[in-house]
This record gives C-alpha cells, structure tokens and sequence, in this order.
C-alpha cells in the first residue's frame, strides 16, 4: 500500500522517467500522504552514526540529560524533554473528522533547530557530556537539507509547478530534527497510554529514520480513525509524510500517524518472540522540513486546491507553526 521510491530515478539522466517519477511520487502522497524513499542523499554511514549517538545520549543518566532542557514552554521547541513531558495529544484532534481518545506518550526526546536560525538558539548538551553530539546532529541536519530539496524539487515538477517553486519557500533552513525513544513497556499499557499520539505534523514535509521495532501507524482510508502499520524497512529506508502546510498549498495529504502497538505485536506477539507482554524500546529520528517563517500558506495550484475552511491559509507558515505547538508543553 505505501510505495517506495528509489530517488537515484530521480537523478537518471533519462528525461521521461524522471518525470514519470516524479508524478507517480505525487500521486502517491496525494493518496496516502506517506511513502517509503531509499537513496534518498543521506548516507548509511551518517544515520548510524546518529543512531549510536542518540542511544548514547538517552542512555546517560538523567541528571546529565537534564542539563540540556526543554524549557516549560512551548517555544523554543529545543533540547531534552523527560518521559511524560510532552503531550502531543493536544494535536490528535487537529482538524480531524473522527476524534480520538487523547492518550499519553510514553517516550522521551530532543529537539534540535537549525544553527542558523535567528529567532531560536539550540539548546546543546554543555561541554562535557556527550561532546560528539553537537557536531554528530548538525551534520546530520545538513544531510537531511540537502535530501530535502531534492524532494521539494520532485514535489513541485510532480505537481506540475516550476522546479524551484517548493525550495524557494524553504531558504531559511529552520527546520528541525528531533529524537525519540520509546523505552520499553508492556503491552498492556497501551490500554490508556500510547508511544506518540495521533497528530499530524506541521511543517511542509517529515523524513524519519526508525530502527526495526516499528509500530508507526496512519490514518487510513483519510479521517477514517482507523489506523495501519506502516511496516519499518529498517534504518536507511526513510518513511516521508506530507505535513500541514504542504497540504494547505497543494491538496496533498497531511495523514494523522501515531506510534503504537503495531497490529503484528497486537495478534502475533507470542510467535514474535515477544514474552512477559514486553513491547521493546524504539528509536526514531524525525526530521521536519519547514517552511520560511515569512512564507504565505495561499493554495500554489489554486483555491480549489485546499478544502480546509479553518482560516488557516491566509496566515504565514511562521504565525501558523505558533498556532499549532499551543499546548504541547
Ligand atoms: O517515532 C516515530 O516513528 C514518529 C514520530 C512522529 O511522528 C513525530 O515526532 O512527529
Ligand atoms: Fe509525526
């Protein structure tokens, strides 16, 4: 059901089967809002050094991972947030035809901005702990820039537009990279507890990097509030979804996901091998492409293009990212 692009098509010196992926690539997203990519411009070697990183980091005790705090607030979105401390349910009935049950996250995670960006400073763990970090995860943003716009270009030839149409709302860089683990719980704590509520993301698009536990889940048929495993391929095989403001200026869909008891665990635990109701720990690293805070959220394919009536598409991306992390924290 979620298709998978190689993106080396994509840079194939052969004209029409670029743009044969290039619309099927739209279609897809258009469909589902998810898809799997490979070959995607970020190398192996980067996402497991990430991924060593991120393990090593929540892996320090607490009292270290403290040092470099999310603060009480909603912004800046940056730093460590404890297990508990974040509360995406407050989004998991955003805009959504069938409204779910609001479930706590079980997880704890990092929230990185780009180094460049003039409203917010990073949050850094303090020299000392874990000094492989920093330079680990801002190189690890460039990379997910770099395949990002290679994306932003398939999107907007896809869609019909000129090539740099999507990458000219995008110059500023201030995206974000966030890490997650889901430590590990029971099985019967997803009776009132979930790994991250439903939500949809807010930014233009999400590139996320997942070991083999899965779990991920989509909306699906669209606003149904029934949801399916999005089956992990491992690490190199990114999952990308269409947020928010990419919808808002194209129709394309923005999917609610979760993280929860996958389906497989759910009715095959036993055969999986999974005794005492374990559910195992789960890394994730998301990386959210944003739009220019300046950025208008007008439809780019027409007013017909977005059905929303909330009000939303007059605004920036800027004052529309604001309106969105409310509550989070
Ligand atoms: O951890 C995951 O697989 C998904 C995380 C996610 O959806 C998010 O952080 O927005
Ligand atoms: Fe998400």
């Amino acid at each position: 059901m979620f298709h998978r692009f190689d993106f080396s098509t994509f840079r194939s010196a052969d004209q029409a089967e670029r743009e044969e992926f290039c619309r099927q690539f739209v279609a897809s997203l258009q469909q589902h809002g998810f898809c799997k990519i490979v070959n995607h411009y970020v190398p192996p070697a980067d996402i497991d050094q990430a991924f060593e990183i991120s393990r090593a980091f929540f892996e320090l005790p607490l009292n270290e991972k403290l040092k470099s705090p999310h603060p009480a607030a909603d912004n800046p979105h940056r730093g460590y947030s404890a297990f508990g401390v974040e509360k995406v349910s407050t989004h998991s009935n955003y805009d959504a035809a069938n409204p779910m049950p609001l479930l706590k996250d079980m997880k704890e995670s990092y929230d990185i901005g780009s180094e460049s960006d003039p409203l917010w400073d990073n949050i850094w763990p303090p020299s000392g702990v874990l000094d492989t970090f920093r330079p680990t995860f801002t190189s690890f943003y460039s990379a997910c820039y770099h395949a990002e716009l290679a994306i932003l270009e398939a999107l907007s030839l896809g869609l019909g537009l000129p090539a740099e149409t999507l990458a000219n709302l995008h110059k500023d860089e201030i995206n974000e990279l966030r890490l997650t683990r889901y430590p590990e719980v029971s099985r019967s704590d997803f009776a009132h507890s979930t790994r991250i509520a439903a939500h949809t993301d807010f930014g233009t698009i999400t590139l996320l990097f997942q070991d083999d536990v899965g779990g991920l889940q989509v909306e699906a048929p669209y606003g149904s509030g029934k949801f399916i495993d999005i089956d992990s391929g491992g690490r190199y095989e990114c999952i990308l979804n269409v947020g928010d403001c990419l919808r808002k200026w194209t129709g394309l869909c923005s999917a609610r996901h979760r993280v929860h008891l996958s389906e497989a665990v759910q009715t095959n635990g036993s055969e999986m091998g999974l005794t005492n109701d374990v559910v195992p720990e789960r890394y994730s690293i998301a990386y959210f492409a944003k739009p220019d805070r300046t950025a208008s959220l007008r439809p780019l394919l027409g007013s017909e293009a977005d059905k929303s009536n909330d009000g939303t598409v007059c605004m920036t991306a800027g004052e529309f990212q604001n309106m969105r992390i409310q509550g989070t924290y």
